[in-house]
């Protein structure tokens, strides 16, 4: 098809493609590349970019231009386009044959405008580092006004819009603009690249930069912690945890506290905002409180010449309009003199600074990007500044981090992110460390750590380091659990709050006996009645203003947040104090659900379908149903309610009758936690009637909501096999898919908790969690249902295998496994080998983007000469080589399973091609081989071809991307038409 046709044929696609994210960035390079290739001229450029439109007027414009434009024209647009979208974007998409010799020669400029234009696209990558020494040298050479170097450097524009304003201004201020910039450009390139230019400080820039390092610094030192008694220097209790960045849909990478601020993950280059995200109680503010204190100390973020630490919870509590000069001397660090000149140091180098914006999910308000304003001087207010700072239309070019539970972060947001990190807890390892840590008595660490591995669920609950705070802090309950250690969530909270209780008792040698919680039952109440009325109304209960009321007292802010505390503000700052603050009103709040004997049971009702309607209003009320005098609110929307419906679940249950019956009249509790018992089947059950009925020939699949996941953590807290088993023993499902679903270790051990019931096995598909060792030991219970299990990027290594592998083989129906993109090597395969050698009915096995090389592979065939029943094993993007393909070619030659093989992107020459020709002789099957790519060399083709003469089985063999050259290509895919390039 030619050119022209192709742009009329894919328009809606290619205008989706430079459109769809939002910036104009890519129609700005799609324009410098056709400018610099002679497609455009100035005029059309001008008519394309001049007026203000949408961007999707712009694009539709280009296109209609350029097709008017003829064949080469649209070949070139297409060209362009190839080059400008990114690979995830071009699929799909025909940008045909033609041209792409052309645009790689360059003309010869007559003129300087010329050259410029010419080299447009490399001086838009090359300028941004140097602009203002650009701009500097172009008003000395007298060739720009000082309103021509402002209109280039309004904060609206990105740091490649700034260039190509630049450019744009040189044009139209003539030739001897463009002379002078070809100098100074010539000039930067006869620099050493070494020598960077370190921005010289002014004196008062000097000392506030001291100023803003030494508050940060005090704030940093100390991790914040709720007992205190102790407070912990998180130099001391720091612990590294796991940091994940997604870098395209497939892949996750491994990020050190370094990178986060770094290149790496980067997925829209002209977004200034860094995201890191968690779950509750993971660890954002305490990594982001390590940043501050690593660049305070000097050791990290070097470059950064001021940073700004921000609490969103803080700046709710900020009234006033501000301007961006206030909002950062009032609320982080005043300056004393300079103020004007150090502003002024910032507007001047936004690239030096740094803004940090901790709990975007406790601000008041969502984010929106309706509103704009981009003047720094101007007054806004909190709001408006915050979401253009993270936006970029205000202080473009200021890099900022900011911390938020995934919860809050929607679509409209994510599109202004440079990249997301995601905050993933403590490893194993972590956990130990950290106990260790937190533990001065190595006697008492270490009994805690071999506590906590003993219990698999604690274990998992253990890699979200708050929960490894609270079990070291109230390790003597641990130790001496008489009833056991905890399993559920509710089991830790309640440990807690013995632990607690127990400091309130005057000490007399007297520990907490039985009926502990009918002898403070007063003050649970009045505390769950105050937590569950701000739940609904969004508040935190305990707050200062409480206790200005009156509705508090001291006493209840002790023992409600199990603190001894000096004096109020001491705990109001605290950070993790306000963590365990919502958990624990969660905690009260379905104390108070369960406690309460006025008979009515809606309330149980009402919390737990919340979970599934949208709220209609006042009457959907949990308060309403139980003291009809709170005002409206929103019940659906608060994540809170899910955290207290699941306390409620785990207080209902019966291991904690004898506790609260002396509370709760027996007849009431059971009343309830029927209500719990048959919500929680219900929803279930509406869950899986909403899957769409089977297509005919596929497995009925059920693709869970978020909503599933948190079912089953409601059944797995009551810890009752029956609820579990009646939840969905009746579930007539094939396969169901989990991924993205946020699974760490606690949801797998609730999952394997609940699935094992399963009356069918089923593919369980876990792809894109963080799954991890714990989380994969955690799921082994529900091993038996799996046939298949799908655990691509779960972080997973080869400890996990070896469980994995240790169960799975006693496990009759458990036959394939998917494990791209985890941490795998060498030393997993030989458990595979084993798993082949012992179940002789396993079917498939896919470990591409792994770490295994030839040694690994030549276990995998150990295993594999014993094996009758593999079809499918795939190790796209290991390192195998040669030797390794030559030992796989071996074990498989006599396969007469074997339908898919995937040796891409190994390394393999010519030599394994050999080797893998004679599996593809004796092939007895419609085998497909992928080799693509490979640097494989015609003469390893040639056996190739051979073979395939003597074998019609065989269906395809994939080559793309071997050393080939294109003569080869042509003349070998003639010759065999099962060979595809
Ligand atoms: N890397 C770490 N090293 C040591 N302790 C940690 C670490 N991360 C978190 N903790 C402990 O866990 C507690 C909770 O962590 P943090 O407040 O950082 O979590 P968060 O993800 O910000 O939670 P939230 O979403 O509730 O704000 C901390 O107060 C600290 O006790």
């Amino acid at each position: 098809m030619c050119a022209q046709q192709l742009v009329l044929r894919q328009r809606t696609e290619l205008l989706g493609a430079l459109c769809c994210g939002g910036t104009a960035e890519p129609l700005d390079s799609v324009l410098d590349l056709l400018l610099s290739w002679d497609v455009l001229v100035w005029e059309d450029y001008h008519n394309v970019q001049g007026l203000p439109k949408p961007l999707c007027s712009k694009t539709r414009d280009l296109l209609d231009l350029v097709y008017t434009k003829g064949e080469e024209a649209c070949s070139l647009l297409l060209a362009a386009f190839d080059h400008v979208l990114p690979e995830a974007q071009k699929a799909g998409l025909c940008f045909g044959k033609g041209n792409s010799r052309q645009r790689d020669i360059k003309k010869t400029p007559t003129s300087a405008s010329e050259a410029l234009l010419i080299d447009r696209p490399a001086l838009v990558k090359k300028i941004p580092d140097h602009l203002d020494k650009v701009l500097e040298a172009l008003k000395e050479a007298g060739c720009f006004t000082s309103q021509d170097c402002d209109g280039v450097l309004l904060p609206v524009y990105t740091r490649s819009q700034k260039v190509r304003k630049l450019l744009d201004q040189v044009r139209f201020n003539g030739e001897g603009a463009a002379k002078a910039l070809l100098q100074y450009l010539q000039h930067i390139d006869s620099k050493p690249q070494s020598v960077k230019e370190e921005k010289e400080l002014s004196t008062e820039c000097l000392r506030y930069k001291k100023k803003l390092c030494s508050s940060v610094d005090s704030q940093s030192k100390i991790l914040s912690i709720y007992g205190g008694t102790r407070r912990f220097s998180l130099e001391d209790i720091y612990t590294d945890g796991l940091l994940e960045v997604v870098q395209s849909d497939t892949k996750v990478t491994d990020l050190g506290l370094q990178d986060l601020v770094g290149l790496l993950g980067t997925v829209n280059e002209e977004a200034d905002t860094i995201l890191i995200s968690g779950e509750a109680g993971i660890g954002k503010s305490t990594l982001l409180q390590r940043l501050h204190l690593l660049w305070a100390q000097g050791t990290l973020l070097t470059d950064v010449h001021m940073l700004f630490p921000f609490s969103c919870r803080k700046l709710n509590a900020e009234k006033n309009m501000l301007s961006l000069k206030e909002l950062l001397f009032q609320h982080c660090c005043w300056a004393d003199q300079g103020q004007d000149e150090i502003f002024q140091f910032i507007l001047d180098y936004p690239h030096l600074v740094l803004f940090t914006f901790d709990g975007l999910d406790e601000f008041k308000h969502s984010f929106t990007d309706e509103e704009r304003h981009c003047c720094p001087t101007q007054q806004a207010p909190v709001h408006t500044l915050l979401f253009n700072l993270l936006q970029g239309t205000l202080m473009k070019g200021v890099q900022k981090v900011v911390t938020s539970r995934p919860q809050a972060v929607g679509p409209s947001l994510k599109r202004y992110l440079r990249k997301e990190v995601l905050a993933k807890g403590f490893s194993p390892v972590g956990i130990e460390h950290f106990v260790r840590k937190h533990h001065n008595d190595i006697t008492v660490a270490t009994r805690v750590v071999e506590s906590i591995k003993a219990n698999t669920a604690l274990l998992g609950l253990c890699h979200i380091p708050v929960f490894c705070w609270i079990i070291s802090k109230c390790y003597k309950e641990l130790l001496g659990c008489g009833e056991g250690s905890p399993q559920t969530v509710t089991d830790v909270y309640l440990m807690v709050l013995k632990h607690f209780l127990q400091k309130q008792v005057p000490q007399q040698h007297r520990t907490l006996g039985k009926g502990w919680l009918q002898e403070h039952l007063e003050l649970v109440r009045r505390l769950g009645q105050l937590a569950l009325e701000g739940l609904e109304t969004s508040c935190y209960v305990f707050t200062e203003s409480d206790l200005q009321k009156g509705s508090i007292t001291q006493q209840d802010l002790d023992l409600g947040f199990l603190i001894q505390c000096k004096d109020l503000s001491d705990y109001i700052d605290c950070k993790h104090f306000e963590f365990l603050h919502a958990t624990m009103q969660c905690f009260f709040a379905a104390l108070y659900i369960v406690l309460n004997n006025n008979g009515n049971c809606s309330v149980i009702v009402k919390l737990f379908q919340s979970q599934f309607k949208q709220p209609t209003g006042n009457h959907n009320c949990l308060v309403h149903c139980m003291m009809p005098v709170v005002d409206d609110c929103n019940v659906a929307e608060s994540p809170n309610l899910q955290i207290t419906s699941e306390f409620v679940a785990g207080l209902l249950s019966q291991r904690y009758r004898s506790l609260i019956e002396p509370s709760c009249p027996a007849v009431l509790l059971e009343k309830k936690s029927e209500k719990v018992m048959k919500c929680l089947s219900k929803g279930i059950q509406r869950h899986f009637k909403s899957i769409p009925p089977p297509v005919k020939g596929e497995k009925k699949s059920m693709h869970a909501m978020p909503g599933f996941v948190w079912l089953i953590k409601c059944i797995y807290e009551m810890q009752e096999n029956e609820i579990a088993k009646g939840a969905v023993a009746k579930l007539e499902i094939e396969h169901l898919k989990l991924t993205y679903c946020n699974i760490g270790p606690v949801e797998c051990t609730a999952l394997a908790y609940v699935l094992r019931y399963l009356p069918n096995p089923i593919g369980l598909q876990l792809d894109f969690n963080s799954v991890g060792d714990v989380g994969l030991e955690q799921l082994l219970p529900c091993l038996h249902i799996c046939q298949s299990l799908y655990l691509r990027n779960n972080n997973i290594s080869d400890e996990g295998i070896r469980k994995l592998v240790e169960k799975g083989v006693h496990c009759e129906c458990f036959v394939k496994v998917a494990l791209f993109n985890n941490k795998l090597t060498d030393e997993c395969t030989k458990y595979f080998a084993w798993l082949f050698k012992t179940k002789k009915d396993f079917v498939a096995l896919r470990l591409g983007n792994n770490k295994i090389t030839s040694q690994g592979a030549e276990q995998l065939a150990e295993g594999l000469r014993y094996n009758k029943s593999l079809q499918y094993l795939g190790l796209w993007g290991n390192n195998i080589g040669d030797k390794g393909a030559e030992a796989l070619a071996d074990a498989l030659k006599d396969s007469t399973t074997l339908i898919w093989l995937s040796l891409a992107d190994n390394n393999v020459g010519s030599a394994g091609a050999r080797a893998l020709a004679e599996l593809v002789k004796r092939s007895t099957t419609p085998l497909v081989l992928w080799l693509n790519p490979n640097c494989i060399k015609r003469d390893g083709v040639e056996c190739l071809i051979e073979a395939l003469k003597e074998n019609s089985t065989v269906k395809e063999v994939w080559l793309r991307g071997n050393n080939l050259s294109a003569e080869e290509v042509k003349e070998l895919s003639e010759r065999e038409s099962r060979l595809i390039f």
